[in-house]
Order: structure tokens, then sequence, then C-alpha cells
């Protein structure tokens, strides 16, 4: 890992109201690593992830996002097009619901493709070599690069959105509840999938789940959430072997074993 955070996240808060999204969050996330975000329903999960991912401005607080350059940039001090190139480029979203993150009327080739046109690849040859290739990488037959998601299971959607997302090598990658929506044997394949590509390409990512199980496999380290605070957070082995917390200590001992 290298020496120098890529994220550093200091202060956020957002408010709806006098509600409380989430409240006074700080972390660093460090090249290569992943961070899973966990907490029940309300606990502010998705705000904390649209933050970050400037879908949404926090009330208050900043985020700092190393560049490719080695510079930092705070993220809510960038220009609106500044920030939707990082998203194209350097950051990768993947949606619980693929049908959010894909476009389902047009051929699976090209919701790859599309994403390396957006980072300047003009030669159709390369682009559909490299579509070809990501399709293999993600289990998805290539002799089904010209059929549109809607005609995919729920399973080969959601891998034809990881492909969509990882085509383009990004630096950062949002996930939100990522097996969410699946079958239980489809999750766990799905699990295995994204374990090995976030390792063979060295990501970032922070994923955010209820499933104390994706927490276990993918993540290195996570935060406990509740009622919009981070009440714990460490390296995911300790936390879920030795929680200090009590509210984590219950969320742990809610699942037969994780
Ligand atoms: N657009 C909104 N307007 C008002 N309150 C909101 C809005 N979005 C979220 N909240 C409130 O903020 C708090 C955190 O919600 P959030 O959706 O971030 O939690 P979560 O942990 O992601 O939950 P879930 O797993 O159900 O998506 C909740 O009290 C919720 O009611």
């Amino acid at each position: 890992m290298s020496e120098q955070p890529l994220l550093k996240v200091r202060d956020l808060s957002k408010f709806y109201g006098r509600r409380i999204g989430c409240a006074n969050v700080s972390f660093d996330l460090w090249p290569g690593e992943v961070l899973a975000v966990v907490g029940e329903s309300g606990s502010g999960k998705t705000t904390l992830l649209s933050c970050l991912s400037t879908r949404l401005m926090p009330t208050t607080g900043s985020v700092d996002y190393r560049m490719r350059d080695g510079a930092y940039r705070e993220l809510y001090h960038m220009s609106e097009a500044e920030r939707r190139f990082l998203m194209r480029t350097d950051w990768g979203f993947v949606h619980q619901n693929p049908a959010d993150g894909l476009r389902m009327t047009v051929s699976a080739g090209a919701n790859v493709g599309e994403r390396l046109m957006a980072v300047g690849e003009r030669h159709y040859g390369n682009i559909r070599a490299t579509a070809t290739d990501w399709l293999e990488r993600v289990e998805i037959a290539s002799d089904r690069i010209d059929d549109q998601p809607r005609a995919f299971s729920g399973g080969m959607r959601q891998r034809l959105q990881i492909a969509r997302n990882l085509v383009t090598n990004p630096r950062l990658v949002f996930m939100d509840e990522p097996t969410g929506g699946l079958d239980v044997s489809v999750q766990a394949r799905l699990l295995d999938l994204v374990r090995g590509l976030v390792a063979d390409l060295g990501l970032s990512v922070i994923v955010v789940t209820h499933d104390l199980a994706v927490a276990r496999l993918l993540s290195h380290r996570m935060m406990v959430m509740k009622d919009g605070h981070v009440i714990e957070q460490g390296l995911t082995d300790r936390v879920l072997d030795d929680p200090r917390e009590p509210y984590t200590q219950l969320l742990v001992s809610s699942i037969l074993q994780v």
C-alpha cells in the first residue's frame, strides 16, 4: 500500500432538516483498501455513501481525494464538470439494482464500451476486444455481447454492471449492497468474483452493506453505523470476532455465523 491515503474524510455530516442522515464521520481510505460500512436500515449508510460519491452535498465537513498526479482536491470544491469526469474515469459506482447502473436497452458490449469511449478510446476493434475480455472476466459468455441486459438474469446483470465499472481501471469504487437483490447461491459466486477482481486490480472500495457476511468476505476494515454515527471501526476480523460496542455485539450475535 502506498503511504498516502486516497481519501481523507473529516467531520462529515448531513442533516435532512433536523433529522440526522450521518454525523461527524471521519476516516482515511488507503489505496488497495476495502472498507465496509455496516449498520441497520436507517443508520445512515446510504447517506454517507451518497456524500462520499458527491451525489449529495454534506451539510458540513470535507473530503479530500488524492488525484492521479498526487495532489489532493476537496471534492465539494470541484466544479460539477470535474466531479462528473472523476465519476466517468477514476471512480466506479455499483448500484444494488443493476438497472440503475446499466443502460438496459443497449447491448452488453456497448454498456462496457461506452465507459471506454468516455476515457478516450475510439478504435472500434479495441473497444470490442476489451469488452469481450471483460465479459469473460465476469463470467459472461462472449457470444452474449450483442444481447441487451434486459435479457440477462439478475446475477448476470450485476456482473455486467461490475464489468462496466471496472473496465476503465478506476482507483475507487463505491458499492451499495452489491449482492442485495440476489439469491443466496448467486450472491456467493458474485462475492467470490468481486473479491478476486478487487485484489487483482488493487482497487480501493467503499462497500455499504447490512450483511456482515459480505463485510467479512470483502473488507479489510469496517465501520459500524447507528443513528447516523460511526460507533465502532477497526479491522474487519477484529470487529467481528471481538466487537467492543454493545450494539456491534448485538449485530454480530444476531446472525448465526459470519
Ligand atoms: N431524502 C431524505 N429526506 C429526509 N430524511 C432522509 C432522507 N434520506 C434519508 N433520510 C433519513 O436519514 C437517516 C439515514 O438514512 P439512510 O438511508 O442513509 O440509512 P441506511 O442505513 O442507508 O438505510 P437503508 O439500509 O434502509 O438504505 C434515516 O433516518 C432516514 O430516514
